[in-house]
């Protein structure tokens, strides 16, 4: 931990750090157009480096490296390369959503103040997988760990963060010179911006919304009831009207079985265009959260 940052004791943070955590959480967005022309502190990006590298990783692996790339020559060739990644994208969104995913702007590479490369070396604790020998994958889930550290602390620097996956992987790391053993995890604009928008842009441009989350907890089991108290404040701290547990369980509960038979049902089976419900846009009117400006008074 940096030196000014001393270790507190007791069980949690106080109200106002609390807050300054809930903050970042809530009020991180993913940046792709309101990025500043302009240069990004050697000693800001040193801090959020030093955030990302304390994440938690698997048999404490810490498989991340960080390419900073800042060269305007090799950003436009990765441009290059999501421009040629979203032709590829594009057949396999559904017809009707075609146009509007043309519209987005789904990147930020050459308006940012630099980019970052965060990779995921899949050979550093070779012959001691601690907790990856039945769960290989883990040194990536790691990987994302540290990505998120970056994200928040970034948000909290003001600093603006947005992630760019449309691009082919073999070919980022060709251009990056990235070993074979390495997997690029995520590629990051990063810089000053001019606003943190108040909803995700694919929220703004109807592309999707924040799913209800009394609908995503499940009780013991996958797809198992209950939980209705947990359910019902998680529904009142998000400004929907609290309801009493049983009629907010109710409201919301049976949507999830209803809809997906247990064998089959994934997280992504949630986000199918089937899932309009009346509970989607009470959630919707709420906004993105009623609760993280309630913490930020
Ligand atoms: C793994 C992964 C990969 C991507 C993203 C995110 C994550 C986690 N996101 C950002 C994504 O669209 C965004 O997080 C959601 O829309 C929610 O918005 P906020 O992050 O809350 O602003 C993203 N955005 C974008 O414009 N182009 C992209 O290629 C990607 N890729």
């Amino acid at each position: 931990m940096p030196q000014h940052m001393t270790a507190s004791v007791g069980d949690g943070f106080d109200q106002s750090a609390r807050d300054a955590v809930y903050r970042a959480m809530f009020t991180r967005r993913d940046v792709r157009s309101h990025f500043l022309p302009t240069a990004l502190d050697d000693e800001v990006l040193a801090r959020l480096l030093l955030a990302a590298h304390h994440a938690p990783s698997v048999g404490f692996m810490q498989p991340w490296n960080f390419i900073v790339i800042r060269d305007a020559e090799r950003r436009e060739k990765v441009r290059d390369l999501f421009l040629a990644a979203r032709e590829q994208e594009l057949p396999a969104i559904a017809e009707e959503r075609q146009a509007l995913y043309r519209k987005l702007k789904l990147e930020g590479i050459c308006e940012s103040a630099l980019n970052i490369c965060i990779t995921c070396d899949r050979q550093r604790s070779k012959g001691s997988p601690l907790g990856r020998w039945h769960n290989p994958e883990m040194d990536l889930y790691s990987t994302v760990c540290a990505v998120q550290n970056f994200w928040l602390a970034a948000r909290a620097e003001g600093v603006g963060v947005g992630w760019v996956s449309i691009i082919e992987a073999q070919a980022l790391k060709s251009l990056l010179s990235i070993p074979e053993h390495v997997t690029p995890v995520a590629y990051l604009c990063v810089g000053h911006v001019s606003e943190f928008a108040p909803k995700p842009d694919l929220e703004a441009h109807g592309w999707g919304r924040r799913l209800p989350l009394p609908e995503l907890i499940m009780s013991e089991t996958f797809c198992g009831q209950g939980e209705a108290l947990l359910k019902s404040t998680v529904t009142r701290l998000n400004g929907v009207d609290a309801a009493p547990a049983t009629t907010a369980d109710q409201r919301v509960a049976p949507a999830v079985p209803q809809r997906e038979p247990p064998k089959e049902a994934s997280a992504l089976s949630f986000s199918s265009p089937n899932f309009e419900d009346a509970s989607a846009s009470r959630a919707s009117q709420a906004g993105s959260g009623t609760w993280p400006s309630m913490v930020l008074k």
